[in-house]
This record gives C-alpha cells, structure tokens and sequence, in this order.
C-alpha cells in the first residue's frame, strides 16, 4: 500500500496538482471486518464545490471524516491543504483541524445559552486566537444574519441555525469545509437557500466545500458529485444535474451493490 504521493497510480486523472484534498489508497476498516472504505483515490480542487453520493452504508460520512482528519484510514493516505495528515498525531491533528476545515453537521450543534455573535466566535477562542468583532460580524453578514447576532440560537429558524453553524464554520478562514447531509433537517425552500450560500461561498472566497447529501436536488448545486458503493468510487459527474444524479442513484440502487 502506498503511503506517499509520488508514489500514487499516475495519469488516472483523479489527482492533480491543484488539490486541497488528496485521499490515496484510502482503506477503513472497523473492528477487523466491516470494511468502510476499500481503497479509494480522489482529488479536490481547491475552490470547488463536490457532492458525495451513495447508497446508505457506501462509506459517504467515513469518506467525509478521513478527508477531515476527523477519523484514521486503516491504510493509505490524506494530504489536506498540502499537509499529510495520516502521519500526524492526534495533537498535531486536532490543531490543524481547527486551522483548517470546518464542519456542518445534519444538526447544528450550537450552544443554547451562548449568542449567534459568541457561537460563531468561538472557533477562533478554541484555537487561542481573540475574536475581532469585526471578523465575527463579517461572517454573520456575509450568511444573511447581520441583525441576529444578539439572538440566541432557540430564537432562529432551522434555517437560520444551520447559517449560523456555516459562520461558525466559515469564521477561521478554513481551506474546507466539509458538511455531513448540512441541509438535511431542512424543507425544501430553506435547503435551497443554505445549498446557495455554499455556492456563494465557494464563488467569493475561493474556499472548498465538501458535502455528503442523500438529495440530487443537494447534488445538482455542487460543481462534481462522485457515488460511492460498497467503499469504492463507482462514478463521478462534472455539473451534475438533478436528473443525471437521481438516475445514477437509481441504478446504484437497483443492483443493491452498485456494480
Ligand atoms: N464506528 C463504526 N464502527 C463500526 N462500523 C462502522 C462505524 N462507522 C461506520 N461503520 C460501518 O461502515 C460502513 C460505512 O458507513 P458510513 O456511515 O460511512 O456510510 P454512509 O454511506 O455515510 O451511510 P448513511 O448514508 O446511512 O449515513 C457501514 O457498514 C457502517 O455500518
């Protein structure tokens, strides 16, 4: 199994030069038998906008947390923003983590007793760092909620919680964010508004992001969507469409496996 980059299978066109997420030979394997991923190579370029479809069970979400740095491969490799992350600790890890990505969830996780403004700040404390207001602000106005940031986060909508959760994410200046099904407690309408604030995200600041969604609707905002089944990449497509993504659904489905 390789370990090292130069080393990679080349010329099979999924890596290039401009990624900011490299995964080679990726394997995660749980407990000795489930086998989550089996040996997947991709590449992310930087500022763009990828979907990650599959089967439930396919490895999406462990797929998400390799590249995140959030889990360990059993074997093979992750070059996040041009630094290997399989060779690091679990320090070392957690530091450039929270330089780094940032992360959404399908739950926003937000703190109850804390403001939009000191939610949204507190990535930056986590990391040592004194929040300026004006960053924090910033970021809140860019996500729409520049008059909200003295509410707490019981006072918003589902749709505005999950904005607020993007800001926190999006505050430290991350090189990706990934999301885990980011608008999947949200109706159709509030999901179509969070999907365009990814959008404008990747659009303007020039930043990655990377999310794991079940909805083709979802898919057909990102640049790219890949399928994964059974741990495998099993296809990609460039400007997806929602038809294009439902029907390699149904056909992942249709043979249970995907192949
Ligand atoms: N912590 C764990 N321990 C044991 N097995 C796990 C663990 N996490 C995931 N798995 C298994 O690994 C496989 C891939 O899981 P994963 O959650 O990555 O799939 P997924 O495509 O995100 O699924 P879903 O769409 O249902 O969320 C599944 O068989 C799952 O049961």
């Amino acid at each position: 199994m390789t370990n090292s980059l130069q080393e990679a299978p080349a010329g099979d066109g999924v890596l290039g030069y401009d990624d900011v997420v490299r995964l080679t030979a990726v394997r995660k394997v749980y407990g000795g038998a489930v086998v989550a991923l089996d040996g997947v190579s991709v590449g992310l370029r930087r500022g763009s906008f990828t979907a990650i479809m599959g089967p439930s069970g396919s490895g999406k979400s462990t797929l998400l947390q390799c590249a995140a740095g959030l889990d360990r491969p059993s074997s093979g490799s992750v070059e996040l923003d041009g630094v290997e992350l399989t060779s690091l600790g679990e320090r070392e890890r957690t530091r450039l983590r929270r330089r780094r990505i940032g992360f959404v969830f399908q739950a926003y996780n937000l703190l109850p007793a804390l403001t939009v403004r000191d939610n949204v700040a507190l990535p930056l404390r986590l990391a040592g760092r004194r929040p300026k207001r004006r960053t924090v602000e910033e970021v809140l106005r860019r996500v729409g909620l520049g008059d909200r940031m003295r509410s707490r986060p019981g006072e918003l909508s589902g749709g505005q919680q999950q904005r607020v959760a993007i800001a926190r994410a999006l505050v430290a200046r991350p090189a990706v964010l990934f999301g885990d099904e980011p608008t999947g407690a949200l109706d159709t309408g509030t999901a179509r508004e969070v999907l365009g604030l990814l959008r404008e995200t990747v659009r303007e600041t020039g930043q990655t992001v990377v999310m794991v969604t079940h909805d083709p609707i979802a898919a057909a905002h990102a640049d790219r969507a890949l399928f994964l089944a059974d741990g495998r990449l099993v296809g990609e497509l460039d400007q997806p469409t929602v038809e294009q993504v439902a029907a390699q659904m149904t056909r992942l489905g249709a043979d249970g496996a995907g192949r």
